[in-house]
């Protein structure tokens, strides 16, 4: 209980709360700022905002500081959570002029709530029966007009009306080495646990693009820098450390590894479907699609391919074996 409720205010204490000190997804931030302004001259709700991309890349952190640039409220619920009409109709009621609604993992909505959604998005008015049978009777509420900012991690399962209602989409994507570098210096500062040059490249190279893993990184490696070195993050602690937590140089860990060698070794490098590995890992097909896969991807490790997933050059390369000869290799 104590380590986790810790890790919690740590993480709120590391969440940038403007849009100023929210650093990479340059021009996501930058349309989003323009928006933002003109909202705020017109007087209006700002439109309707989706974020899709990876985990642990910022899309709840950009939802809160819209409403906080915005100047308006902020409610926060998700797909699950919301079981009943009912439930989205409490809140949607319950909402002030301009309001940002967040509601996280939207692709995972149950469709007779997604339904009360559109006429709200659309029109913002609810229509809700009352009653059932013979007696049953629609009555239609009016709403302040309100932002909704959806959050998914699979934009593919959105169904289309949902989806065409969004004004502004947008995607996050991977951050890059020096914004990585950014954000764990800052976040060592705001720890108390300074961080050199070099020891927050060694995290920000092997933070797998996002983040929350930066982070999260980041406090194990101060965890080593306090009891093992004088408590500055150097890059020979940044090393020792991931090291023995299983991030490799790429930032890979043991779940990305388990992933590739399973296709390496049992599968000659693929074709192999997606779900032959996930009942291989016993991973559910969505934890390797949302979680694992898109990193390797952008990392040209793997391909995908109509037939199934493959390991790029790059992969064996990486894992220090070789791709087996393919019949066809013979004769170029
Ligand atoms: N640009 C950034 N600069 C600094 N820290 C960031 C940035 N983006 C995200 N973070 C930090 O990374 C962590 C994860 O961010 P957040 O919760 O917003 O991700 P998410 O995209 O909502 O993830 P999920 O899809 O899992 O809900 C938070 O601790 C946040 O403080
Ligand atoms: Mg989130």
């Amino acid at each position: 209980m104590q380590p986790e409720r810790q890790a919690e205010d740590n993480d709120r204490a590391l969440r940038p709360q403007v849009l100023d000190e929210f650093i990479g997804q340059a021009d996501a931030r930058a349309n989003l700022k323009v928006f933002i302004e003109s909202a705020k001259r017109r007087g209006e709700a700002m439109d309707h905002t989706l974020f899709h991309g990876p985990p642990g890349l910022g899309k709840t952190t950009l939802a809160q500081i819209m409403a906080r640039e915005l100047g308006v409220g902020f409610r926060m619920t998700s797909g699950p959570v919301l079981a009943k009409a009912g439930d989205l109709a409490a809140i949607l009621t319950n909402l002030e002029a301009r309001d940002v609604l967040f509601i996280d993992e939207i692709h995972r909505l149950n469709p007779a709530v997604e339904e009360v959604l559109y006429p709200a998005l659309e029109d913002f008015e609810l229509d809700l029966v009352i009653g059932e049978g013979p007696a049953a009777r629609t009555v239609r509420i009016e709403l302040q007009p309100f932002t909704l900012i959806g959050a998914t991690t699979r934009m593919g399962l959105l169904t289309t009306p949902l989806r065409d209602r969004f004004g502004i989409p947008t995607r996050l994507e991977f951050y890059n080495t020096a914004e990585l570098h950014q954000i764990v210096t800052r976040g060592a500062r705001l720890m108390g646990a300074p961080a050199t040059e070099n020891g927050a490249q060694e995290i920000a190279k092997r933070a797998r693009g996002t983040p929350r893993i930066a982070g999260r990184l980041l406090r194990r490696v101060v965890d080593f820098a306090i009891v093992e070195g004088d408590g500055t993050v150097t890059q020979e602690i940044a090393d020792r450390a991931l090291t023995r937590l299983g991030v490799d140089d790429l930032g890979l860990d043991g779940a990305d590894r388990r992933y590739l060698k399973l296709i390496a070794e049992n599968y000659q490098g693929g074709p192999v479907g997606i779900e032959t590995l996930s009942a291989a890992l016993s991973e559910s097909r969505d934890a390797l699609e949302e979680v694992i896969e898109p990193y390797l991807l952008q990392q040209g490790l793997i391909q995908r391919t109509p037939r199934g997933r493959m390991l790029a050059q790059k992969a064996w390369t990486h894992l220090g074996m070789a791709p087996p000869q393919k019949p066809s290799d013979l004769f170029d």
